[in-house]
């Protein structure tokens, strides 16, 4: 069970990871002594700290301008900016969190090795700035980005990264407990207590999540809901490459050889889905073609030479309510499901020469997708 969950391994830092992250927290330093920071060739606010955040913040009430919230963890891609374009087409302010929250982490997991872009960060959220300007049609700015300390968002030091650790934690049961929550048993923990701490801090009006991360949505859905927090929750859909894998800021860790074969997650998926939409509404109609399709590429390259192949593991392929994450025997047509699965990428065997193993040098890779089943129209 154990190793299933080590979606890195705790192998050293490649230097250029040890690089990027030192170069990461020098250059927010620099913005934690100006005053009033910007991002340079913008108007974006950085905000470190919470009071500053917080009287900004009732500045846009006083000036009713309402405000969303993109939480991220940085390391931005074409999904990160999706959201925002979706958020700025109804919120005059829109605020982008960067914040690599180390609770949702498990002590075996890549906190340390998890890729941190900060001066690439900043240039795209300018760039797409400018370009909301430049579209008129009444889009919202990007007003700010909110980069908070480990000090201002654990202001009692942060609780410990282990499941027994004690500290202020939100848990939001069962959706929490299952699938990505069985694999990661801190994680939900996790991103439910940095979320609230979010929602606290920017009160803002919506806060938008990406269908990628789609049990996510459900739980942050869920903790709104159940906390009475009277926050709208948007959901953006899954921005994908060219071939259709799901755009992830861990993506970068693939290396050239497991990047050929990742795809196998989403061809499987979409081998259920094929199911539903001829009408099988079981199960196994549903998941048997996927799981036998997921066997069978993983047999095609275990008859490759070691040199060549890639190894992977199916974590789990998920058949569930859409509403709670539960797992359905059969669907509801009225309401559909949410077809979701994860798949560690093992790290490559037998490395050639100068062969690309992605920026954290090799560990396994943890790869997630989701498709959603509609309900059937009567
Ligand atoms: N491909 C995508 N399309 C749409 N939204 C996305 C995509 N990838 C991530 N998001 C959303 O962006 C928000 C921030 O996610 P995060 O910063 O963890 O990026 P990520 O690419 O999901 O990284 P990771 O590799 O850690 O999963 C989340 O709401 C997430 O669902
Ligand atoms: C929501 C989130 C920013 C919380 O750290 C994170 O889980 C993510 O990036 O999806
Ligand atoms: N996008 C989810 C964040 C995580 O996997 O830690």
């Amino acid at each position: 069970m154990f190793s299933r969950i080590n979606i890195l391994t705790t192998r050293p830092l490649a230097s250029s990871t040890r690089l990027t992250t030192r170069a990461f927290s020098t250059s927010l330093t620099r913005f934690a002594r100006a005053k009033d920071p910007t991002i340079p060739n913008s108007s974006i606010k950085v905000f470190r700290e919470i009071p500053a955040l917080r009287q900004w913040r009732k500045q846009q009430l006083l000036d009713h301008r309402n405000v969303g919230l993109v939480p991220t963890m940085g390391a931005l891609h074409a999904g990160h900016l999706s959201l925002i374009r979706m958020a700025a087409k109804t919120n005059s302010s829109v605020v982008v969190s960067i914040y690599v929250n180390p609770t949702q982490f498990g002590i075996n997991e890549d906190l340390d090795s998890y890729p941190k872009t900060w001066d690439r960060d900043t240039q795209m959220l300018a760039e797409l700035d400018r370009e909301l300007a430049d579209e008129g049609g009444n889009l919202g700015k990007i007003a700010a980005v909110f980069a908070p300390t480990t000090g201002a968002m654990y202001p009692s030091g942060p609780p410990g990264q282990e499941v027994a650790s004690k500290g202020s934690f939100v848990t939001i049961t069962p959706v929490g407990e299952v699938l990505e929550g069985a694999s990661r048993p801190t994680f939900f923990r996790g991103v439910a207590t940095v979320c609230m701490k979010l929602f606290n801090i920017v009160q803002p009006d919506n806060v938008y999540f990406g269908q990628k991360d789609i049990q996510q949505t459900v739980l942050i859905r869920q903790m709104v809901k159940d906390f009475c927090m009277g926050i709208n929750v948007e959901i953006g859909e899954t921005i994908r490459e060219a071939d259709g894998l799901a755009m992830s800021s861990r993506n970068v860790y693939l290396g050239e050889r497991r990047r050929k074969v990742a795809m196998v997650l989403r061809n499987a998926l979409r081998v259920a889905e094929g199911s539903y939409n001829l009408g099988g509404r079981s199960r196994d109609e549903i998941l048997g073609p996927a799981n036998e399709l997921a066997r069978l590429l993983s047999f095609e390259q275990l008859h490759l030479s070691p040199e060549e192949r890639v190894r992977f593991e199916v974590d789990y392929i998920s058949l569930a309510d859409p509403e709670t994450m539960m797992e359905v025997d059969v669907v509801d047509e009225s309401k559909g499901a949410i077809l979701s699965g994860a798949v560690k990428m093992l790290p490559v065997e037998d490395p050639q020469e100068g062969e690309d193993l992605g920026l954290a040098g090799g560990p396994a890779v943890r790869l997630i997708d989701n498709i959603i089943l509609k309900p059937v129209k009567v």
